[in-house]
């Protein structure tokens, strides 16, 4: 038996307003080609302060590029061309001035495969730090601890700091890097199909611990998993062909969308 995105809802509770939200990502115009290839046509949206936010949306409707949007990943990729603005803390972060090795230590990310550096436990989680020229050992192992706690992992890793990272489940390692990602205390947490190359249990995890760490850190995931949008997020953003199609929070997008494209695509008519 398949379980719809509706279903996974938890009980429905009083609807999120975003009139009642912080802005803490607000997009404006923004328009990106690949070459001469558009792939983000004008989007325009808020994201809110220390909530989870989820963009869904068909393969190849823009999800991925929108996110990287906002640490500026895409500048690395040559082709790539960008008009319009994104204001994380009210700055424009493709502004002249702005330092964008700063901007990627404010907004973390993760990706879909776990990538921790074949380093030990510890180190993986010192390494920002170390970086921002951190030397004392008393600061880097508090600092260690409390990140592998938030992350939910330091029960599991708790013996065996100095073993290779390698040696960890693929789920630990996501765990591990997500430690990694806070050990710098982000304000934004990007997280590209986190759980999609893990099993259910280590998902589910990944999924508590999201639903942690919204209390601090804002956070914007990529899921092709409707349920998992539906279970984690509190508001979701439907995307198709490179626009905005809807966005609300995540009971009223799932159980009574405003757009039929967006009907169609969360009860399975296409996708
Ligand atoms: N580096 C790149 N160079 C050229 N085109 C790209 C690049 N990255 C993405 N694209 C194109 O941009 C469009 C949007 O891709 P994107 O990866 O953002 O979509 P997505 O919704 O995240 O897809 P998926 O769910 O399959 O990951 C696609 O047509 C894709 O082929």
């Amino acid at each position: 038996m398949t379980i719809s995105a509706a279903q996974a809802l938890p009980e429905m509770g009083d609807r999120l307003s975003m009139e009642n939200e912080t802005t803490k990502i607000q997009v404006n115009d923004l328009k990106l080609y690949y070459g001469e290839d558009q792939a983000l046509k004008g989007i325009n949206m808020v994201i809110p302060e220390r909530k989870v936010t989820a963009f869904i949306g068909p393969s190849g409707c823009g999800k991925s590029t929108l996110l990287r949007c906002f640490n500026r990943m895409n500048d690395l990729v040559d082709i790539c061309r960008i008009t319009g603005e994104v204001l994380i803390g009210g700055k424009n972060i493709y502004d002249r001035d702005v330092d964008v090795a700063e901007l990627r230590r404010n907004v973390g990310m993760v990706f879909q495969k776990p990538n921790p550096f074949p380093k030990t436990i510890y180190e993986n989680v010192a390494y920002g730090l170390r970086l921002q020229g951190v030397r004392s050992k008393r600061t880097l192992d508090e600092v260690v601890e409390q990140s592998l706690r938030s992350a939910a992992l330091w029960d599991e890793v708790k013996d065996r700091l100095h073993d290779n990272a390698f040696g960890m489940s693929g789920g630990q390692q996501q765990r591990l890097v997500i430690a990694r990602a806070i050990a710098i205390q982000p304000q934004v947490l990007l997280l590209d199909e986190p759980a999609s190359a893990l099993d259910p249990i280590s998902t589910l995890k990944i999924e508590e611990l999201i639903n942690e760490l919204k209390n601090e850190y804002t956070i914007v995931i990529v899921t092709h998993n409707m349920q998992q949008a539906a279970r984690v997020s509190d508001y979701t953003a439907f995307m198709y062909m490179g626009e905005l199609v809807e966005f609300g929070d995540t009971n009223t997008l799932f159980t009574n969308p405003s757009r039929k494209q967006t009907e169609d695509y969360i009860t399975g008519r296409y996708g």
